[in-house]
């Protein structure tokens, strides 16, 4: 069995080729970092260090890496032999990879079984953002028999894999959770063979649950922490107002999760418990700066701030604790972060209401609308 990945950083070394790996799977990266791909393919293996409660190490093996720069063409062929094609290099990037696995289909002999595609990313349906961009690239043949050359399935991947130290070479230091749960419906009851996975008929629940509790409380820690000078998720969560702030953000998307999926409230208060000691990991060097990258992306209309506050508004809730992330979500001022020069642009040159638009694609008659206008108003005030 092969699957070619795309993008050999953190999640894709540490999560994905790693339960890849461990199904069986001959796992070919494909990335565009040359000095990476270069590393990658004069090793012949790299360790995975679960750290938290239970530590553990892993060895990862049978792999080969190529440049998807550089040798366009060796990816396709790869592609076309290939059981399965997963990314992980972030939805802004889906685009680029999108016409290799174009390519691929396009090429792929009928005798094969199916392609399995599965986007890999930290954003609500990932695979059929994926699917839309590899369409735009098959030829008339490929398009007609798309259904027996391809399926495409959305998944929810939960691991937090840190940026790892400079001395670290390709190992990779990971938490010791994990969870990867597939949409099983296009695969017709034949799903791939990859153990650790999760196959569910309906991902909604757990894409929403995930990405509203594990990524807006994440990503809550990092914005408050960032403002506090904390060097470290954990260091963020010692503080009892950071912690604070985290824990009610936790509780209006519970309340949302729980109105809209009908969760028993008990289980998922057992899950935010969980993610409050994941993010509080002393053993993770993860840091404000690197959770917090790309405000602009986590600000949109479906992400994790604005995705659940909107719903909750929609349903008569003011969502207060949401409100105030996405207030320190805009004073994150980081001259690495692009997005962040970016953030500080617009809230210098727009006006609040402008500026809400743009960000968060939110109509001004929405209940949400003008909740937003004031913190970002009392933002551009500060
Ligand atoms: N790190 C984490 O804890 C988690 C990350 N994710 C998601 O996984 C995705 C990747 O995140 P990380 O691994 O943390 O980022 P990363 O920056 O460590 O890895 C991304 C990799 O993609 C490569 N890449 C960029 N453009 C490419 C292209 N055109 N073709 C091939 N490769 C390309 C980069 O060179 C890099 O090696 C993101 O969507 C993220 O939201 C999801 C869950 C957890
Ligand atoms: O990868 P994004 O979407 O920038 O979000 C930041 C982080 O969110 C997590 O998935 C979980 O909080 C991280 O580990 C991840 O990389």
């Amino acid at each position: 069995m092969k699957a070619v990945h795309f993008g050999a950083g953190n999640i894709g070394r540490g999560f994905v080729g790693l339960i890849l790996h461990n199904a069986g799977y001959e796992v070919v990266f494909a990335d565009v970092n040359a000095e990476l791909i270069d590393a990658l393919a004069e090793t012949p293996s790299y360790q995975v260090h679960e750290v938290g409660a239970a530590s553990k190490s892993w060895t990862v093996d049978n792999y080969r890496a190529l440049n998807s720069a550089t040798h366009e063409a060796d990816v396709v062929a790869e592609i076309a032999s290939a059981d399965i094609v997963t990314t992980a290099v972030g939805p802004n990037i889906l685009r680029f990879v999108a016409p290799l696995i174009a390519r691929a289909i396009n090429e792929r002999d009928h005798a094969l079984k199916p392609l399995a595609v599965m986007a890999c990313e930290n954003a609500i349906n990932a695979t059929d953002l994926l699917k839309q961009e590899i369409v735009a690239g098959l030829d008339d043949a490929a398009l007609a028999s798309i259904d027996s050359r391809a399926v495409f399935a959305n998944t929810a991947v939960d691991r937090i894999v840190p940026g790892q130290a400079a001395d670290a070479g390709l190992d990779v230091t990971v938490e010791d959770f994990f969870e990867w749960a597939i949409e099983s419906g296009p695969f017709g009851g034949d799903v791939p063979d990859i153990a650790e996975a999760h196959f569910v008929d309906d991902l909604a629940p757990y894409i929403e649950r995930k990405l509203f509790t594990v990524n807006t409380g994440h990503a809550t820690t990092a914005y408050f922490g960032f403002l506090e000078g904390a060097a470290t998720l954990a260091d963020a969560m010692q503080s009892p107002e950071v912690f604070a702030r985290v824990a009610a953000v936790l509780d209006e998307t519970k309340t949302l999760l729980i109105a809209k999926y009908d969760f028993d409230p008990e289980a998922q208060e057992a899950y935010v418990q969980k993610n409050l000691t994941r993010f509080a990991n002393p053993f993770l060097p993860d840091t404000p700066a690197r959770v917090g990258r790309q405000p602009i992306r986590k600000l949109g209309r479906h992400e994790r701030f604005i995705g659940p506050a909107a719903e909750l508004s929609e349903r008569g809730v003011v969502p207060d604790a949401l409100l105030g992330a996405i207030g320190a979500a805009l004073r994150f001022d980081l001259p690495e972060d692009a997005q962040s020069v970016e953030l500080k642009e617009l809230l210098a040159t727009s006006s609040a209401s402008d500026a809400t638009s743009r960000l968060t694609g939110l109509e001004a008659s929405h209940p949400l609308y003008a909740h937003v206008v004031r913190v970002v108003e009392r933002v551009q005030k500060s």
